[in-house]
């Protein structure tokens, strides 16, 4: 196949290419809309992307052997250590989005180096060490909507783009120089920061290049004209008339200023308590709020991410908001701004105990994290007794809606690959929360089935983590799911190892598609706990019974799923001891082999052989009957 042989060569070609183990040619690189290969992306059996992401790829690489995959979409190599210069993509004319962030690429970039790409949308080249100018067919692309320019040395003067297409660029952290052209004047000045000879709308203004135009001479400037020997009476009375008009009409106009100023502020008083109203009926749960306000200022909604248009709280005020749903903390809301985009807007209530500078610390800090397994805070609103955080939506819903949805022929239930493939998302996208914020006990604090958000490609993102610090302690053991823990039940305590016990609730909801009732009650009981429901169908040797039945594509990964499940049990371990570390559970579900998903037969004959090889003991470790306790 010559997808399949395109890519290995693409393979051969990297220096180090151990990340890519799984590429070979014994299996084609997809199945279906599903990847075999890691870092592919597939539809229909073709390879429309590649997302070779954090995978300490280096060396130079070879982008144009990909040339003749006619397919390709979208080429992702961001954060590896990629060096040498710009590669060169021109023929591949159907590429929409281009990602090189965050490697060490260097030199100028040819000015023609993007001619004919037509199509291509999204280009990121952040944070190399790419030098020289813009190059001038990067200007005229037809689709180009995100430029990411940012963190490199780049020079010279700013070129014009198309305002109508473009609606990010992103400049920031270089050495441009000379005035921003019209065309990017609309931007945030945070595009443009980091470089210290710009100037012009949004940053400020240029001086002046040439001198002012002479002004024409006052003719009082000469004495000899208003000595008193040379000024008749008639030139006399004429000036003193001139003045008092003056002084007449400056009089005039300080009255009309001071009564204006007395109108506007009588106007804007009466604004705000309209548009409290407004926001009040908002606050009241009104599913609409189409009317546009005044009150709310741009500056009041606080952006956590540069590769965004800015919008403000009016926006989504005067956007036809639709509750998503109520959860514990509040009402979710989705609107679609004045670009087209879809929005979240999730309000906190439960967060008034939080100081106005350590919440702004928090979400600062929450801004920072990148993780392609975690859904990131755009943006977020303070006030004393509420709080909005604004996230992108996520089309293809959330792992909850997947699993408890009534399947059609449409939209069928999820498949094990896939169920696999988010559960690995969700650990990487844990780990890294545990790396990067090592000072919280509760990394996550809020993981369920409805917070794991999926992508188009069934790539889960978390989302509503890392909240404990600034939720009201007296309120966080009615609202979170770290606090519906066995430990937080006996000792009133949580700790590092309880976000491992909501992976474990997390494991065995994907694999049964049970709703794990445990969420639902107040606290932690073992009655209905989903893990006592597991272990007790396992004691009377009915785990046929344990398996989703709308889960397909098992026949050959029974081993797999039952080592998932000793997973999941393994974390749903009441004591605390005995419960595994996160690093640990992580460790095992990134042995698990996603395998061959071959789904011809139904799924009751593979309960059978599952119930056969379990009766048989034939799991890989015999320890597996050992949670029966
Ligand atoms: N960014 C998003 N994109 C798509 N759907 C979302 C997004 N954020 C939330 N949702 C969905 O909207 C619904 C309401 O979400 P919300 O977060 O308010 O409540 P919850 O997750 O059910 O409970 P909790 O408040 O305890 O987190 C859920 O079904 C959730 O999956």
């Amino acid at each position: 196949d010559t997808d399949t042989e395109i890519l290995l060569t693409f393979k051969d070609s990297l220096a180090n290419p151990s990340a890519l183990s799984n590429w070979n040619a014994s299996i084609h690189p997809c199945k279906g809309d599903r990847a075999n290969w890691i870092g592919v992306l597939c539809l229909k059996n073709k390879i429309w992307g590649l997302q070779l992401e954090n995978m300490g790829l280096a060396g130079l690489v070879n982008i144009e052997i990909l040339d003749t995959l006619h397919t390709m979409r979208t080429i992702s190599l961001m954060n590896n250590n990629f060096e040498g210069t710009m590669p060169d993509i021109r023929k591949l004319g159907a590429l929409k989005a281009l990602y090189l962030s965050n490697n060490r690429f260097t030199g100028e970039i040819p000015d023609d180096a993007f001619q004919g790409m037509r199509s291509l949308k999204r280009l990121f080249l952040a944070n190399n060490a790419f030098t020289g100018k813009i190059p001038s067919s990067l200007t005229t692309l037809p689709k180009l909507i995100i430029l990411r320019l940012e963190g490199n040395q780049f020079g010279g003067r700013i070129p014009d783009f198309n305002p109508k297409v473009v609606k990010v660029v992103n400049l920031a952290n270089n050495q441009f120089e000379g005035p921003i052209p019209a065309s990017l004047s609309k931007m945030g000045a945070s595009m443009f920061s980091g470089n210290r000879n710009l100037c012009g709308p949004p940053l400020q203004a240029c001086p002046l290049t040439s001198p002012p135009p002479s002004l024409p001479p006052i003719p009082s400037a000469n004495p000899q004209l208003v000595s008193p020997k040379n000024t008749s009476y008639g030139l006399k009375v004429a000036l003193i008339v001139v003045s008092i008009v003056l002084i007449l009409v400056i009089i005039a106009a300080l009255i009309f200023i001071l009564s204006m100023r007395k109108q506007q502020s009588k106007e804007l008083q009466e604004t705000n308590l309209q548009d409290s109203n407004k926001v009040a009926a908002y606050n009241e749960g009104e599913k609409k709020v189409s009317e546009s306000g005044g009150m709310m200022k741009r500056s009041e909604l606080i952006f956590l991410k540069d590769n965004i248009e800015r919008f403000d709280l009016q926006d989504l005020l005067r956007a036809s908001a639709e509750v998503l749903g109520s959860g514990n903390f509040g009402a979710s809301y989705k609107a679609v701004i004045m670009n087209g985009e879809t929005m979240v807007v999730k309000r906190y209530k439960q967060m008034n105990n939080v100081g106005r500078e350590d919440f702004h610390e928090h979400m600062r800090r929450l801004g920072r994290l990148n993780h392609q397994n975690l859904l990131p805070p755009v943006a977020y609103y303070y006030r004393k007794e509420e709080k909005l955080l604004v996230s992108k939506f996520m089309e293809d819903g959330s792992l909850a809606s997947h699993l408890h949805a009534n399947h059609t022929l449409d939209k069928p239930g999820l498949d094990w690959m896939t169920r696999l493939k988010i559960i690995k998302g969700v650990a990487r996208g844990l780990t890294y929360l545990y790396n990067e914020l090592p000072s919280l006990i509760l990394p996550h604090g809020h993981l369920k089935s409805s917070n794991v958000l999926l992508d188009e490609t069934f790539e889960p993102l978390l989302s509503d983590y890392a909240l404990r610090p600034v939720i009201n302690q007296e309120q966080a053991h009615l609202l979170m799911t770290a606090y519906k823990s066995p430990e937080y039940a006996m000792n009133g305590r949580i700790s590092r190892k309880t976000d491992v016990w909501c992976l474990g609730i997390l494991i065995l909801e994907v694999l049964t598609g049970k709703i794990p009732e445990n969420y639902l009650t107040a606290r932690y009981d073992s009655n209905t706990n989903l893990a006592t429901w597991v272990n007790e169908m396992v004691k009377e040797k009915k785990t046929g019974e344990v398996f989703d039945t709308e889960m397909s594509g098992t026949k050959n990964n029974k081993g797999e799923m039952i080592n998932l499940l000793k997973i999941g049990l393994s974390c749903c371990e009441e004591d605390l001891e005995t419960r595994p570390e996160l690093k640990e559970v992580v460790q095992e579900i990134e042995q698990l082999r996603e395998g061959d998903d071959d789904d011809d037969e139904e799924f009751s004959s593979t309960i059978g052989e599952v119930n056969a090889i379990i009766s048989r003991g034939n799991v890989k470790d015999e320890s597996f009957f050992s949670f029966n306790r």
